[in-house]
């Protein structure tokens, strides 16, 4: 009997030899049950990947992505990234014993991400611009110099981040009836959508979730798209959110991300920074489950859906909660009181605990 980890499925991934490996998966299921009880949802759990090794959902593409680079014979591996991408490649790549270029917004990266990133070697360039122009580069960098690029563009990394749902559907003991993910570059919500469709082609399974995208009201082209029955989607040129993870106006993966969510009745809304920021604190403080911001999306939306009464109160729901708390200290030092600091006695303890 195999651990429940990511490579647990290797025989639905494309690696050869062996991988580029930390461990990763094998995420914790919880079943949010106060949370749910507030929203009278019976059955919401949240998949934790912020339990990764770099802490975030990155780690299941990456060690994919890595592990075909090395394959490969690439010398180098590069990425632009909100900062989760960039933190993950650099582990990745020490694990691995080659070099990374990381090409990352200036000044729109949360703490955590940049100190990966930087700890584990690899070359940080901020770029005056934002995301989408980050990306923009990067791509034009390994087309002249021959480096890997890791972006969702590279579908190995969606391999890898096929196993999310892999792992819900087996510790659920079967498909839920909603699958729910923050979306940004879209790949995510596009290789969880693939890897469904292959457990269905299987036999594992013999229905699909209704995939369900959530963006942040500031940069939610996908949403946009879905609202107004595109068929291509329409860029954003200037996303703004506090969830800086997904602060990206035009989404590399919109299309398979629009498929995912037609193809099986899904639907994708915005939430507001204060949506996001507000279940980022009911996660911590009801649930005991530390999360960035973006990664609170996911949950923010269901609790939207639900209160409009566009949720089956006895659907099975997993949302996908996508990075840890510790990723961006400073957006709670922005929306938490401070320490109360006092004199070291303990009436001065006792005067404040009044
Ligand atoms: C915490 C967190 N939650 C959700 C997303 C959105 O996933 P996609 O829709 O697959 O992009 C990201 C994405 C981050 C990057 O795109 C990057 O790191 O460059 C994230 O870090």
């Amino acid at each position: 009997k195999r651990p429940l980890r990511l490579w647990r499925y290797k025989e639905l991934l494309p690696v050869a030899g062996e991988p580029v490996s930390l461990q990763e998966g094998g995420t914790p299921l919880y079943h949010l049950k106060t949370i749910g009880k507030e929203l009278g949802l019976k059955e919401l759990y949240a998949k934790h990947e912020g339990m990764n090794p770099s802490g975030s959902f990155k780690d299941r593409g990456m060690t994919v992505g890595v592990s075909m680079a090395i394959q490969l014979g690439m010398k180098t591996v590069a990425c632009a990234s909100t900062g989760n991408t960039s933190a993950s490649l650099a582990v990745y790549a020490a694990k691995a014993g080659i070099p990374a270029v990381v090409l990352l917004p200036a000044g729109k990266v949360a703490l955590g991400k940049v100190a990966q990133a930087l700890m584990h070697g690899a070359k940080v360039i901020a770029i005056r611009g934002n995301f989408d122009k980050a990306l923009e580069m990067v791509h034009d960098l390994c087309i002249n110099e021959g480096l890997y690029l890791l972006n969702s563009v590279n579908p190995y990394r969606l391999e890898g981040q096929k196993t999310i749902g892999f792992e819900a559907v087996d510790q659920l003991g079967g498909v839920p009836d909603r699958f729910v993910l923050p979306v940004g570059n879209a790949g995510n919500i596009s290789a969880v959508y693939k890897g469904l469709l292959e457990l269905q082609n299987l036999g594992f399974i013999d229905s699909l979730p209704m995939m369900t995208g959530i963006q942040a009201e500031g940069a939610s082209p996908v949403v946009d798209a879905i609202h107004n029955k595109r068929e291509v989607l329409v860029p954003e040129a200037n996303p703004e959110t506090v969830a800086t993870a997904i602060r990206i106006g035009a989404p590399v993966n919109a299309e398979k991300a629009l498929r995912a969510i037609r193809e099986t009745n899904g639907t994708a809304i915005a939430v507001t920074d204060e949506e996001i920021l507000a279940m980022q604190r009911s996660l911590a403080r009801k649930e005991g489950i530390g999360v960035e911001p973006a990664s609170a999306a996911s949950v923010a939306g269901i609790k939207k859906l639900a209160e409009e009464g566009l949720i089956d109160k006895d659907e099975r729901i997993v949302c996908v909660v996508t990075g840890h708390l510790l990723k961006d200290p400073e957006a709670v030092i922005k929306q938490c009181e401070p320490p109360t600091e006092i004199d070291a006695n303990l009436e001065s303890l006792l005067s404040v605990l009044r």
